[in-house]
């Protein structure tokens, strides 16, 4: 059977509200913040639900140095992590193409597209459908956390209908 040919996928601003059916916006704006350290640090406090489960579940932090994508950018997969939730956050400013699907059974019909600003990350709960790292414009270094211990802990699909992401702007 022939794959159709890509269909375009629109570009949402990146807001809390918006990213909520997915996880949580990692940003200074709207957070909990309280001065530290006699004031001399503010913390932006607690701000994604950490999601650990399975066999032996334990807490990795992670450096990923993930390479530019560029317009037209095809998207023919997304994965999932099962047994908890995965973190992204820019350490240089970079920005990610988020694309993603409520969890559960992965309904295409569903997927969202958002863009990342340079002071933006984002945590994917717990059996978000999601594609992998991509880092626009410029290769960039993501700090990442998310769940290691037993288990599988990563399912991948194929899209039925291929789609395209045609302007990053
Ligand atoms: N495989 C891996 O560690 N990374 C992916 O899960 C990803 O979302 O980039
Ligand atoms: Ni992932």
């Amino acid at each position: 059977m022939s794959v159709p040919a890509p269909l375009p996928l629109r570009i949402e601003p990146l807001t809390r509200e918006a990213f909520a059916p997915f996880g949580d916006v990692i940003e200074t704006a709207g957070a909990a913040a309280f001065p530290i350290n006699a004031g001399t640090t503010t913390r932006y406090h607690d701000l994604v639900q950490v999601e650990l489960a399975g066999e032996a579940p334990r807490t990795l932090v992670n450096l990923f140095e993930g390479k530019a994508w560029h317009a037209p950018i095809a998207i023919r997969m997304l994965e999932r992590h099962p047994l908890g939730s995965q973190a992204f956050y820019p350490v240089d400013g970079g920005r990610m193409l988020i694309v993603v699907a409520p969890p559960g059974e992965l309904d295409e019909s569903k997927i969202r597209a958002f863009i990342s600003a340079p002071d933006q990350g984002v945590n994917y709960a717990r059996g978000t459908w999601h594609h992998p790292l991509l880092c626009l414009q410029h290769p960039g270094r993501f700090l990442v956390v998310d769940r290691g211990g037993e288990g599988h802990n990563c399912d991948e699909q194929l899209l039925k209908q291929p789609l395209s992401v045609l302007n990053l702007r």
